[in-house]
C-alpha cells in the first residue's frame, strides 16, 4: 500500500515526492495546509526537500496511522470506493459500523457534531440495521456525475483529439535493446516527462512520457482514465494503438508477466488488459448497486492480421470479413467473469499467433493482432437518463481494442535480403508464404499507409466533411484500423521506445508515426441503443441465415472456412444475449 500510494503521489514519477506533489494530493483529501507541512518535514528525514521512496515506506505508517487515510477518487471510481471499503472495515465484518465510518464523516463534514454524523449514517443505512453493507455504503457516497465527466481534449469546432503516450522501455542487459554503442542515422539523444529528442527534432506530441521507471499501474491509470471512462460509462468504442519496434515492451505494457494473470486481485505486474478487466468487472457490480435492472456480460475476442488479412484466432483461424463501417463481423469469443479468464485467452492467441525468430526479438510477432473487450449492458434507461420517456430493456455494447502493431524494423535487423511491396503484392495474391523480410515490408506498408489515413481523416474533419476509409487497395488492417478515424472509436495510442543507441531508427520511426497519430482529430460518436429483444431477434435471423449459407457451402469451396466462422460468431452472439435475458418471457 505504501509503495503503491508513494507512486500515485509522485505524478512526475522522478523517484521523489516533492512539496508541489504531497500539496496536490492531500489538498485533494481537504487536509490542512499547516498539516501538510507537517506531514512534509516529518517524512522529509535528511531535510533535502524531497521525500525518497526510502523515507516514505519508513514513515509512511507512522503518520497514516495518526491521520486516516482516504484513497483518491475513491467517490469517483467504483473499483477504489471497495477497497476504501475494506479499509475502513475494522475485522473484515462485511458491513461498516457507525464506529468504523466516524472518522471519515468527520474529516468529509469539518465542523458536524456527532448527532449529525449519526444522522447521516441513518440516511445510508436504507434498511435500518445499524450496519452499512457495500451496497449502501457504495449507493450514498458514490458520486455519478464525477463518475461520468472525461477530460478529452477538443478543438474549436468540437472534434475530439487522439490520446498519444511513449513508454521507453528500461536498458536491457543483453540482447537486441542493450546499449551496444553503435551509431546509427537516428539517435535518441533526449527524454524527459514530456517530450522525446530524436536527431536534434524534438516531439512533443505525448501527453505523457512514461519514463523506464514508471510502474505497471501508473501505465494503466495514464494512458486509460479517459478510455476506460468512455468504454464503460459513455457508450462509447475505445481503441488503443500499440505500437513499437520489436522486443521494446508492448506485450509487456498490454498483458505484463504470464503469472501475473492467474491472479483474481489486483496484481502489480498486470498490464493494461487485465486492468482493464478488473477495472471494468468492478465498475460494473458497482453499478449494479444503483441500477438493479443493469444485467452485463463482458466478452473478449481476437483477431490475427496476416498478409493483410484478418483471422479468428478464437476459432480455428478462420477468415473474418471486416466490412463497411470497419467491423470485424462473427468472430467467436470467449465470457470474461474474472481476470483469471484471460490466462486462457491470452494462451489460445498468442499460441496461434504467427511469430518468427528475428535477431532482435526470439518470439516476434510479425502480424498484427486485435484484442476485443466487449461489454454487453442491458437495463431499463430511466426518463431522467434518456431526457424523453422511461425506457425498459434496452441494450447496448462497446468495444474496447487494443491493437497490438508489429513494429516497422530496417532490413538488416530483422536478418535477410530487401524486399519490394510489389512482389508482396503478387506473393499475397498467389496466396503463397512471405519470407520474414517480405512480411517486414508489409508491415511497413500498412503503418505508412495508416498515417496517410490518419491525415486525410483529419483534414476532412477540419473541413466538416465525412472520411471513408478507402475501399480498394488496401488491406483488411488499414480497413479495420481506420475506421477509427471516422470517429467510431476514441483512439489512444502507446508507443513503446527502445534507448539503445543502434535503435535510433526504429524510434525515430515510432516517434514519427506516433506524431502522426497524435494529430487525429474526429468526431466520436456514441453506441446506438436498442431494445434488447429487438436486437435479439435480429441477431436470430442473421444467425439462422448465416447458418444455412454455411451448411449449403461445401468444403471445398474457398468460402467455406470464412461462412463457418461467421455462422459460429453469430450463435455465440446469440447466446450472450440470452444471458442477458432476451429469451425470458
Ligand atoms: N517496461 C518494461 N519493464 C520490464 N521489462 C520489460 C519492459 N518492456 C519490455 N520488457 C521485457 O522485454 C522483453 C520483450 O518485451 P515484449 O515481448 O513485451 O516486446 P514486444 O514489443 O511485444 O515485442 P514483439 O513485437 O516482438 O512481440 C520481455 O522479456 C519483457 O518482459
Amino acid at each position: 500500500m505504501g509503495e503503491e500510494l508513494f507512486h500515485k503521489i509522485d505524478s512526475d514519477s522522478d523517484g521523489f515526492i516533492d512539496k508541489d506533489e504531497l500539496f496536490d494530493f492531500l489538498l485533494g483529501q481537504d487536509t490542512e495546509m499547516d498539516r501538510i507541512s507537517e506531514i512534509f518535514f516529518e517524512l522529509d528525514t535528511n531535510k533535502d526537500g524531497k521525500i525518497s521512496k526510502a523515507e516514505w515506506i519508513d514513515g509512511y505508517a507512522r503518520v497514516w496511522n495518526q491521520e486516516e487515510f482516504i484513497p483518491t477518487g475513491w467517490k469517483t471510481r467504483p473499483e477504489q470506493t471497495e477497497s476504501y471499503f475494506k479499509q475502513l472495515d475494522s475485522g473484515d465484518k462485511g458491513f461498516l459500523t457507525f464506529d468504523d465510518v466516524k472518522d471519515m464523516l468527520s474529516k468529509e463534514n469539518p465542523g458536524i457534531e456527532e448527532d449529525g454524523l449519526k444522522e447521516m449514517f441513518k440516511s445510508a443505512d436504507k434498511n435500518a440495521d445499524s450496519q452499512l453493507s457495500l451496497a449502501e455504503f457504495m449507493e450514498y457516497f458514490i458520486d455519478i456525475e464525477d463518475c461520468m465527466t472525461m477530460n478529452l481534449e477538443k478543438t474549436k469546432k468540437g472534434l475530439v483529439k487522439s490520446i498519444v503516450f511513449a513508454r521507453l522501455r528500461p536498458q536491457a542487459i543483453e540482447g537486441g535493446h542493450k546499449d551496444a554503442g553503435v551509431a546509427c542515422s537516428k539517435k535518441l539523444e533526449h527524454f524527459d516527462k514530456k517530450t522525446l529528442t530524436v536527431s536534434g527534432k524534438k516531439y512533443d506530441f505525448p501527453k505523457q512520457v512514461l519514463t523506464p521507471e514508471v510502474n505497471q499501474e501508473q501505465v494503466f491509470d495514464t494512458t486509460m482514465s479517459d478510455l476506460m471512462d468512455a468504454w464503460t460509462n459513455q457508450e462509447m468504442n475505445c481503441m488503443l494503438f500499440a505500437y513499437g519496434q520489436t522486443g521494446t515492451g508492448k506485450t509487456h505494457t498490454i498483458f505484463g508477466t504470464p503469472d501475473s494473470l492467474k491472479s483474481d486481485e489486483l496484481h502489480p505486474d498486470w498490464g493494461i488488459f487485465p486492468r482493464a478487466v478488473y477495472t471494468c468487472l468492478k465498475r460494473m457490480e458497482a453499478s449494479k448497486i444503483g441500477w438493479p435492472s443493469l444485467k452485463y456480460c463482458l466478452t473478449a475476442s481476437a483477431m490475427e492480421f496476416y498478409c493483410g488479412m484478418g483471422f479468428d484466432l478464437l476459432y480455428d483461424k478462420v477468415p473474418v470479413i471486416i466490412d463497411k463501417q470497419g467491423q470485424a463481423i462473427g468472430c467467436n469469443y470467449k465470457i470474461i467473469e474474472k481476470v483469471s479468464d484471460l490466462a486462457n485467452f491470452i494462451d489460445e492467441v498468442y499460441g496461434k499467433r504467427t511469430v518468427s525468430k528475428t535477431k532482435m526479438n526470439s518470439g516476434s510477432s510479425r502480424s498484427h493482432t486485435a484484442l476485443m473487450l466487449t461489454l454487453h449492458q442491458t437495463g431499463d434507461v430511466p426518463a431522467e437518463v434518456t431526457g424523453t420517456e422511461d425506457m425498459p430493456g434496452m441494450y447496448e455494447s462497446t468495444t474496447f481494442t487494443v491493437m497490438d502493431f508489429a513494429g516497422s524494423e530496417r532490413v538488416d535487423k530483422t536478418g535477410g535480403e530487401r524486399a519490394d511491396m510489389t512482389n508482396v503484392g503478387i506473393k499475397i495474391a498467389k496466396g503463397e508464404k512471405l519470407s520474414i523480410p517480405e512480411q517486414g515490408c508489409l508491415i511497413n506498408f500498412e503503418l505508412t499507409s495508416l498515417c496517410t489515413e490518419v491525415i486525410i481523416a483529419s483534414e476532412q474533419h477540419a473541413k466538416k466533411k465525412p472520411y471513408n476509409p478507402p475501399k480498394a487497395l488496401v488491406t483488411d488492417t488499414i480497413r479495420f484500423a481506420s475506421a477509427t478515424f471516422q470517429g467510431r472509436s476514441l483512439l489512444g495510442m502507446v508507443i513503446c521506445i527502445s534507448q539503445a543507441s543502434q535503435n535510433g531508427w526504429e524510434t525515430w520511426f515510432s516517434c514519427e508515426m506516433a506524431e502522426k497519430m497524435a494529430k487525429l482529430t474526429a468526431p466520436i460518436r456514441t453506441v446506438t441503443r436498442h431494445k434488447l429483444k429487438t436486437a435479439y431477434k435480429k441477431a436470430q435471423k442473421a444467425a439462422a441465415e448465416m447458418t444455412k449459407d454455411f451448411e449449403k457451402t461445401d468444403t471445398k469451396n474457398k468460402f467455406y472456412a470464412l461462412r463457418k466462422g461467421q455462422s459460429n460468431g453469430m450463435k455465440r452472439y446469440v447466446e450472450v444475449l440470452e444471458r442477458l435475458g432476451a429469451s425470458d418471457e
